[in-house]
C-alpha cells in the first residue's frame, strides 16, 4: 500500500466514503419523502423545502423539520435514521474538508508554482521550496528541516524526479506528525470517574469564549453536567459573551461583576462543583500577555484553589490561538508556555485561513498537541484533533495527484 493509500485509509476507512455533498443527500431525502407522499396521497412540498437561506443548515435540522409533520410515519423515519447513519461519519471528514479548504488551496498553489518551472533539484531549487514552506506558515524551523531532510532523501534515493520529489515533500510534511519518540496525546484528559476541570487561555479575540461554549454544548449532549466560570473579569463584555454561550449550550455559568477577582469566581465555581455534582467545569480567564507576571499569578492562585478541592485539576490548561493570524499565533504560543504549563492548544478559526500549515509549525516548533480545531462558527463546529484527517485535508489533492 502506498504512503499516501495509508492515510488515506485512516481517514477514509477501508471503504471508499460516500462523498456525496450534503446538498444532494437533502435533495435525496426530499424526493424519497416526495414519493412516499404521493403513495399517501400527501402535498409535502412547503413542509420539505429547505430554507434557501440558511447556507449550513444541517442535516439534523431539516431532519427535525421534517419530524413535525403530519402522517408520514414509518417509512420517513427509517429513511431518515439512515441519513443520520450515513451522515455522522463523514461529518468530521467533511468538516475538515471545507475547514481546510482555503489552506489546501493556497498549498496547492505554491507547490504549483515551485514545480511550474521545476527542472533539477539543484540549490536554487531548495532556497525556492523553503521560501514557499514559509509562505504556507509551516514555519522556518520546518521549512528548513523538511528542505534538509529531502537533501538527504534526494541523495541518498537519487530521487530526480518531478513527481517523486514532490511526493517526497509531502511524506516529509506528513512525518512531522508520526515521529517515534515524541509522544503527542491529542485527547482531552477527561476523568470518567471524578470531576474534570479545564482553565483555558489565550489573548482577546481568538475565540477562547466561543471555544468554552462549543464545547460546553458538546458535553451537555453526550449527558454531562457542565459548568462555566466567567473568570476573564477584566472585560465587562467577555462575561456577558459567556453567559450569552453558556445559554445556547443550556449550561450554567457562574459570573461575578466586571472588575472582580478572577480567583473568587474560581472559588465559587468550584464549590458549586462540588455541591451540585458537575462533571465539567470550563474555566475562562483573560490572557493579558502584555503583563506577564500577573498572568502568571493570577492563573497560579486559579490552580491553588482549584487544587485545594480536586488535587488532580486542572486536568487541562488550554492555549487558545487563532490560525488566522499565523506566525503571531506561533509566537503567542511560545510565550504562553514559558509562563504556565500549557497542556495543549485550541487552534480556531482554520476556515477562515490560508494559513493551516501553522499546524506543523506548533506541532515541529513547540511539541504542544493541538487538541481541539475550530472550524466554523456554529455551536457545532469544535472539532477533536485529528493528525490524520488534519494531513489529508491539507494535502489531500496533492496526495491523490501523486499517489494515483
Ligand atoms: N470562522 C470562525 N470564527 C470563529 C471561530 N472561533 C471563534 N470565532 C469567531 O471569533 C470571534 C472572537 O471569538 P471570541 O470567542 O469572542 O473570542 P475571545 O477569545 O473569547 O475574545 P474576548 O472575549 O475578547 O476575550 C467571534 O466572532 C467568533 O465567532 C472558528 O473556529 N471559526
Amino acid at each position: 500500500m502506498g504512503f499516501f493509500d495509508k492515510i488515506k485509509k485512516a481517514v477514509l476507512g477501508e471503504k471508499k466514503v460516500d462523498e456525496t455533498p450534503k446538498e444532494e443527500i437533502v435533495e435525496e431525502l426530499e424526493q424519497s419523502i416526495e414519493e412516499i407522499d404521493k403513495e399517501d396521497g400527501l402535498e409535502t412540498k412547503e413542509t420539505v423545502v429547505v430554507e434557501e437561506s440558511k447556507e449550513d443548515v444541517t442535516v439534523e435540522e431539516i431532519i427535525d423539520s421534517k419530524q413535525e409533520e403530519p402522517k408520514l410515519e414509518q417509512p420517513k423515519e427509517e429513511i431518515v435514521k439512515e441519513v443520520v447513519v450515513e451522515e455522522k461519519p463523514q461529518d468530521t471528514v467533511q468538516k475538515y474538508d471545507k475547514g481546510l479548504e482555503k489552506s489546501r488551496r493556497s498549498f496547492g498553489q505554491y507547490m504549483n508554482e515551485l514545480f511550474a518551472n521545476f527542472r533539477m533539484v539543484d540549490d536554487e531549487f531548495f532556497e525556492d521550496l523553503e521560501e514557499a514552506l514559509i509562505s504556507a506558515d509551516v514555519g522556518f524551523e520546518t521549512a528548513m528541516r523538511i528542505s534538509d531532510e529531502l537533501q538527504e532523501e534526494v541523495k541518498l534515493k537519487n530521487v530526480k524526479k518531478k513527481k517523486d520529489v514532490q511526493a517526497t515533500i509531502i511524506e516529509k510534511l506528513v512525518e512531522i506528525y508520526e515521529e517515534e519518540g515524541i509522544e503527542e496525546n491529542n485527547e482531552l484528559n477527561i476523568q470518567t470517574d471524578s470531576p474534570t476541570i479545564m482553565l483555558f487561555v489565550g489573548v482577546n479575540g481568538v475565540g477562547k469564549t466561543t471555544s468554552i461554549g462549543k464545547l460546553a454544548k458538546r458535553y451537555k449532549d453526550q449527558g454531562k453536567k457542565v459548568l462555566l466560570a466567567a473568570a476573564d473579569t477584566f472585560r465587562a463584555g467577555a462575561i456577558d459573551q459567556l453567559v450569552v454561550w453558556g445559554e445556547r449550550a443550556g449550561v450554567d455559568v457562574v459570573r461575578h461583576n466586571a472588575g472582580g477577582d478572577p480567583a473568587a469566581v474560581v472559588y465559587d465555581a468550584v464549590e458549586k462543583m462540588k455541591n451540585e455534582h458537575y462533571d465539567i467545569l470550563l474555566v475562562d480567564t483573560a490572557g493579558r500577555l502584555q503583563n506577564k507576571v500577573n498572568l502568571m499569578k493570577e492563573l497560579e492562585k486559579m490552580k491553588r484553589i482549584i487544587e485545594r478541592e480536586y488535587p488532580s485539576a486542572p486536568h487541562e490548561v488550554l492555549l487558545v490561538v487563532d490560525a488566522t493570524t499565523g506566525q503571531n499565533a506561533l509566537i503567542q504560543a511560545k510565550e504562553f508556555k514559558n509562563t504556565t504549563d500549557v497542556t495543549g492548544i485550541v487552534l480556531t478559526k482554520l476556515d477562515g485561513t490560508a494559513k493551516g500549515g501553522i499546524v506543523l509549525a506548533i506541532r515541529n516548533e513547540l511539541h504542544l498537541p493541538v487538541k481541539l480545531v475550530g472550524l466554523g462558527e456554529k455551536i457545532t463546529d469544535l472539532e477533536a484533533f485529528n493528525p490524520n484527517q488534519f494531513v489529508y485535508g491539507l494535502f489531500k489533492d496533492l496526495m491523490e495527484d501523486y499517489d494515483g
